[in-house]
């Protein structure tokens, strides 16, 4: 069966193709309000299959893998940032201390009127150096946080602001990869462990 990746993001492409697995992408459009009271671990849930399941609605008969990726200090869920003062307030709101990054990964296919599915749920521990108002302002001066969960690329210029990271590295930058081949064995598809040795 064909697998589709549900998302926009360059990082999940390039993340997904580590695997070595053949796919397609179609990005999900759905409104990312969490909900009131909702928990975290729901709520990135929720956004992941909601991501699988828009696009397995008008593909039926693939596997539509959708993800979502969210920083969690103090019970909040922070997203992407909306204004340079918001992008600026989370990182601020994480400085010297320790938050969690959350990934969500949802696999979804409709075939006749079934649906099936499976997801995975990865914690990541990620401890920050102290961050001053003028490097707050001076990173997001660069554009990196602009469209980044918590304001922060691990994997960018913001990979200075991390001390210690307990988990996933992967997963921090929007797919955590040992989980998602996990479900794709799971489901049948061959990613590079299934290549011929010849
Ligand atoms: C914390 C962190 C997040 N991120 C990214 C991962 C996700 O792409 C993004 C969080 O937003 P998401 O809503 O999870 O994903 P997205 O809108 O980029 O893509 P799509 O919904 O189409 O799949 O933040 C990093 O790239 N590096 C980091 O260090």
């Amino acid at each position: 069966m064909k697998l589709i990746l549900a998302s926009q993001s360059p990082r999940r492409r390039e993340l997904l193709g580590q695997l070595g697995v053949s796919f397609e992408c179609c990005p999900a459009d759905i409104d990312e309000t969490p909900l009131n009271n909702e928990f975290p671990d729901a709520y990135v849930i929720r956004m992941a299959m909601e991501k699988a399941q828009v696009v397995a609605a008008v593909n039926p008969s693939s596997w539509v893998l959708g993800s979502d990726t969210s920083v969690i200090v103090d019970g909040q869920i922070l997203g992407k940032p909306e204004s340079k003062e918001h992008g600026t307030d989370m990182l601020l709101s994480l400085s010297n201390r320790t938050h969690e990054v959350l990934t969500a990964v949802a696999l979804v296919a409709v075939d006749e009127s079934n649906q099936h599915s499976r997801h995975c749920l990865v914690k990541t521990q990620v401890s920050f150096r102290e961050i001053s108002q003028q490097m707050a302002e001076a990173y997001w001066h660069t554009q990196e946080p602009a469209d980044k969960a918590g304001a922060y690329g691990i994997q960018g210029l913001g990979g200075m602001l991390v001390r210690s990271i307990t988990g996933s590295y992967s997963s921090v930058v929007g797919l955590p990869l040992a989980e998602t081949a996990d479900l794709l064995m799971d489901i049948g598809i061959k990613g590079w462990w299934s290549w011929p040795q010849e």
